[in-house]
């Protein structure tokens, strides 16, 4: 290649950074009227996690260059985060029960490089971090992990208990990746739907139930969910906690929940849902 055509080439690219600058102000500058529309939605924080997850479903569909597709979720996120945190400060705590960089990993792709982030190794510090302040969000171990009893935390239900609110990651990368983590983010917020979503509820009962049971409640009442988790009580007499997988968002006043606590009989305390978060995508 000549001199002058690179040269050329290189103009070219200046001139698209040029482009590229200045359409991205113009979408960091929308954030101040979208601050303004959701003044009085009465919440701590800007973050949207449904929202989020279709604004970055959509960018993935519609790319077409030879970028990896984690590249390109990378930038988006970097943006969102940051977009976030200008509309109302935001900062994530999280948990590493194996002094595992692999969750750090996971929080800086999604919360970009500016949010600020604490790591600490027990989970009930992070419960802690996000129940006395709204606008931390937390980030912990996926539920099935042996050890991590977290989520009994939150089917206590009520104000400032947390909820889940999305899933990490968002988007696998199988060669960026040094560890197969995955964990949830909570926080004092309400889960939303973002059009293709896991909810998780807890069924509370008084006696034990079996998963065949439940997942027969769940089939009849049309919940077309399962039962990944039960635990026993921890002393005679307590309660136990059946965590519900369901494959679609669920809202609190939904039919079929009534129906299946109904199913469920006398034995149900209550039913709590822990929240739900976006199917992540595959790259
Ligand atoms: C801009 C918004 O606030 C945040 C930033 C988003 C974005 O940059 O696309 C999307 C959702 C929110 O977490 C919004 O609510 O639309």
């Amino acid at each position: 290649m000549t001199n002058i055509k690179l040269k050329e080439l290189r103009a070219e690219i200046d001139r698209l950074d040029a482009e590229l600058l200045s359409v991205l102000e113009k979408r960091i500058a929308i954030v101040g009227d979208i601050a303004a529309a959701k003044s009085d939605d009465g919440k701590a924080i800007a973050f949207r996690p449904g929202r989020e997850a279709s604004v970055l479903r959509n960018i993935l569909h519609k790319h077409s260059s030879k970028l990896p597709d984690t590249v390109i979720a990378a930038i988006w996120r970097e943006l969102i985060a940051a977009v976030g945190g200008l509309q109302k400060p935001y900062s994530v705590s999280i948990t590493a029960p194996d002094k595992s960089v692999g969750y750090w990993d996971l929080a800086r792709f999604h919360f970009g490089s500016a949010t600020p982030m604490t790591l600490h190794q027990l989970p009930s510090v992070v419960l802690r971090d996000v129940s006395e302040n709204p606008s931390v969000l937390g980030v912990l171990p996926w539920l099935s992990r042996e050890r991590d009893t977290w989520w009994e935390h939150l089917a206590q239900g009520g104000d400032n208990v947390p909820k889940i609110l999305a899933a990490l990651p968002f988007l696998d990368n199988p060669s960026g990746e040094f560890e197969d983590l995955n964990s949830l983010v909570i926080g004092q917020a309400e889960p939303e739907p973002s059009g293709d979503d896991i909810s998780l509820i807890v069924a509370v009962t008084s006696a034990e139930v079996s998963r065949a049971r439940l997942n027969e409640h769940l089939e009849t009442t049309g919940l077309n969910g399962f039962c990944a988790d039960s635990r026993s009580p921890a002393i005679e007499e307590g309660d136990w906690l059946h965590l519900l997988e369901i494959p679609e968002f669920i809202a609190e006043d939904d039919p079929r929940l009534s129906a299946f606590h109904e199913l469920l009989g006398e034995n149900v305390i209550k039913i709590v849902i822990l929240g739900a978060y976006a199917v992540p995508m595959k790259s």
